[in-house]
């Protein structure tokens, strides 16, 4: 094993609901213990501000986005003690790798001179730049992860954020970058339009537990429309947009709240299921992380679409409150050895690649991120 370091990693996701950080041992390949956690809910203010800059490329709504990103990540992160280094996600703001690219904020510079540590960021650019989707990046820490647990078959992690990510696994494999070893892509939404749903008709920020979706009626019109788009039958590598399914938002308008919400479940939970189809193998189960494992109802919704047995990542010891913020730690210490952070069975990018920026806390300049020693 490399030396370990301990690097701390911070996540700012398509819900906006804050910032999670958290902090891991690990030498860029293997786990070797998980350290403190926390978590920094954006304010109302703060949510509209970011969600104003959404799907923006530039303007005043994104500079203001990108102050509050800065601050608020400043504010979470001084209050870890003993890191050698930050791996810094920042917001996506706007995602169209085939497009106009990828809009990553949050300046890691200036980071790494008010936390005065190595700081790595802007993890997706490079990737969408090299002709992959810059997303998803979790896997390669997923491929740890099925290790760290002892698993000897393929399995699968599914995480169910704003947008849902499945990384498919075969621990078998000697490295994450290897042919074979991961297929991971976007899956279609997960929380996002619910959350946008109840916010706007009840004011309140999610579908607690699912319990709304549950006492509703599916719209199964909408659900086979909403699963005969494009998207679902292409195949991986493929990422999305928060906002991309936006019309799905807009079909289940003049439904009732309930009915609506479990439309909008429904369709989350059936475009695992369609996911599952693209794994190379059937995975022996389902390990779910991200805030939609909390929702009891999509979780037995998606544990019918699936044939493996479905769990929260709990079972298996982990935090899946922390889970991204932890793979973002990782990558950090990754870039910094110059291991890749993304391949194309993970985001379709020709070879892989060594994703990242690299800050060191004295520098005012930037300077990509190549194998330097911490
Ligand atoms: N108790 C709960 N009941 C229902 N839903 C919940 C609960 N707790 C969290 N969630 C959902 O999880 C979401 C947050 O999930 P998470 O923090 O994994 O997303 P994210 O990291 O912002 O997104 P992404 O992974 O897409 O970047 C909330 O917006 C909410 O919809
Ligand atoms: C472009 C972007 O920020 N994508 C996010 C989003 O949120 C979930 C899903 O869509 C995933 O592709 C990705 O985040 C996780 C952390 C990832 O890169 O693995």
């Amino acid at each position: 094993m490399s030396e370990v370091v301990t690097a701390l990693g911070a996540m700012s996701g398509t819900s906006l609901d804050g910032v999670d950080a958290a902090v891991l041992r690990t030498d860029g390949e293997r786990i070797e213990g998980f350290g403190p956690a926390g978590y920094r809910p954006y304010s109302s203010e703060e949510r509209a501000i970011l969600r104003s800059a959404l799907g923006r490329w530039n303007g005043p709504e994104v500079d203001a986005a990108t102050r509050v990103v800065e601050d608020v990540h400043a504010e979470i992160l001084s209050g870890f003690a003993e890191v050698d280094l930050i791996g810094f996600h920042g917001q996506t703001l706007a995602h169209e790798p085939r497009g106009r690219g990828t809009l990553q904020v949050g300046d890691g510079t200036r980071l790494a001179q008010v936390l005065h540590r190595p700081v790595v960021w802007d993890f997706r650019s490079e990737d969408v730049r090299k002709g992959g989707e810059g997303a998803p990046l979790a896997p390669f820490y997923h491929f740890a992860l099925t290790r760290w647990i002892g698993a000897s078959e393929p399995l699968a992690v599914l995480n169910l954020g704003g947008v849902g990510n499945l990384t498919w696994v075969d621990p078998r494999r000697e490295r994450p970058e290897e042919d074979g070893a991961l297929i991971a892509f976007d899956t279609g939404p997960a929380n996002a339009l619910m959350d946008d749903l109840m916010l706007r008709r009840r004011g309140v920020a999610r579908d607690e537990g699912g319990g709304l979706a549950d006492a509703g009626r599916v719209d199964e019109s909408i659900v086979n429309a909403f699963l005969a788009l494009p998207f679902f039958a292409r195949q991986p590598p493929k990422s999305l947009d928060r906002d991309q399914f936006a019309a799905l938002g807009r079909a289940v308008e003049n439904l009732p709240d309930a009915d609506a919400v479990a439309t909008l479940t429904a369709c989350s939970a059936r475009a695992v299921g369609q996911g599952l189809l693209h794994c190379p193998t059937a995975p022996t189960r389902l390990l779910v992380t991200g805030g939609g494992r909390h929702n009891t109802t999509l979780m037995r919704w998606i544990a019918k679409e699936a044939r493996c047995a479905v769990e929260p990542v709990e079972a298996h010891g982990l935090d899946g409150d922390m889970l991204e913020a932890q793979a973002f730690a990782f990558l950090a210490v990754r870039v910094l050895r110059g291991l890749p952070t993304s391949a194309p069975g993970t985001t379709g990018v020709g070879a892989p690649l060594v994703g990242g920026i690299v800050s060191q806390p004295e520098m005012s300049t930037r300077s990509a991120g190549s194998g330097r020693a911490l």
